[in-house]
């Protein structure tokens, strides 16, 4: 029996990685795709896994996964009730924020690190093309920065296009599995082709037609970076549903929010309209920003069912 991890995968098909960085197309056995019936595909990227190598095909087929110590999971299509596991054994994510061409709203920054936040993984936050802003956009920039800094998260700000040096981010990456994700247009190949020129991953110029098909399921694609750890290349993805999350948990996931619901009056605040809201007081106060909270209430009703 043989081991590696999954880095790419078609749905019947899987490229395994091993140790000695050959790579080996791998199948299902018959009993595992039945397992699972409600994920489209059992086995996703950063699965480890144990095959058989079939040494006349050289074809392996995978009997056994291991043990995940996270995975990542979204609706298989808008519509579909089944699941899609994306990627499993990720240490951490980088969302590629652009605050212009194209915008990333503050929304949509939101809803990655609430499901983040839920599935326990810490987020980079990068903030993309700075060449190519003016006065005010870099003036937004350093407000959203401090917003998110505030609270916690890292932030950093780079031109994937013109900066030389990507030191200090090849040293954030090294020797880890990193989930990279943004808008499309944000830069995600751009970055990851200048951290690791021999990719060649396709990049393009924006365009007005957007690949949003509903019923199309994509699956990420795991890189071996040549300075050690993986990068998971999400493309197309335009979010990660919070389908895991109940409403009455949702706060739990806006850590900030969190934090301050222990001082509310009633213990299963809402912080919509309750008396003795301590986030309330706390945004009204400014302590806690309101991009956030709106963002907190548009998930909590449902305002922004576009950007799942
Ligand atoms: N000015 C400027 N342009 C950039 C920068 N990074 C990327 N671009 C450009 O933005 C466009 C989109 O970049 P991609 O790397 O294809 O974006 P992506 O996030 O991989 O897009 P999808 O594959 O659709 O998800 C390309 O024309 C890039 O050259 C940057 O830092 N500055
Ligand atoms: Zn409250």
């Amino acid at each position: 029996m043989k081991e590696g991890v999954v880095i790419k995968s078609t749905g019947s098909w899987f490229i395994v990685r091993t140790g000695d960085e050959a790579l080996v197309p791998c199948r299902l056995k018959g009993k595992l795709r039945l397992d699972e019936l409600k994920s489209t595909s059992p086995v996703a990227v950063g699965d480890r896994v144990s095959y058989e190598l079939d040494t006349t095909t050289g074809e392996g087929v995978i009997s056994d996964i291991h043990p995940r110590k996270n995975y990542i999971i979204r609706k298989a299509t808008n519509l579909s009730k089944q699941t899609h596991i994306l990627a499993a054994n990720v240490d951490q994510a980088i969302l590629l924020v652009t605050i212009n061409y194209p915008i990333t709203t503050s929304i949509f920054i939101d809803r990655f690190l609430t499901s983040a936040e839920a599935y326990n993984i810490p987020v980079l936050l990068l903030f993309n093309k700075v060449d190519r802003y003016d006065a005010r956009h870099l003036q937004q920039m350093s407000d959203l920065r401090a917003v998110y800094e505030q609270i916690g998260y890292q932030t950093l700000s780079l031109s994937a296009k013109t900066q030389e040096d990507l030191e200090e981010i090849k040293a954030l990456l090294k020797d880890k599995t990193t989930l990279i994700t943004g808008h499309s247009g944000v830069g995600k190949s751009t970055l990851i082709n200048r951290l690791e020129p021999g990719l060649n991953l396709k990049t393009k110029a924006i365009s007005p037609s957007h690949h949003t098909g509903t019923h199309t399921t994509t699956f990420a694609e795991m890189h071996p970076f040549s300075f050690g750890g993986y990068v998971i290349d999400t493309p197309g993805i335009r979010g990660f549903g919070l389908i895991m999350i109940e409403k009455e948990e949702l706060y739990h996931f806006f850590r900030e929010i969190f934090a301050l619901s222990h001082q509310c009056q009633f213990h299963n605040c809402s912080h919509l309209h309750e008396p003795g809201c301590s986030v309330k007081k706390a945004v009204e106060e400014g302590e806690v920003a309101l991009s956030r909270y709106n963002s907190y209430i548009s998930i909590l009703l449902n305002k922004d069912e576009k950007y799942r």
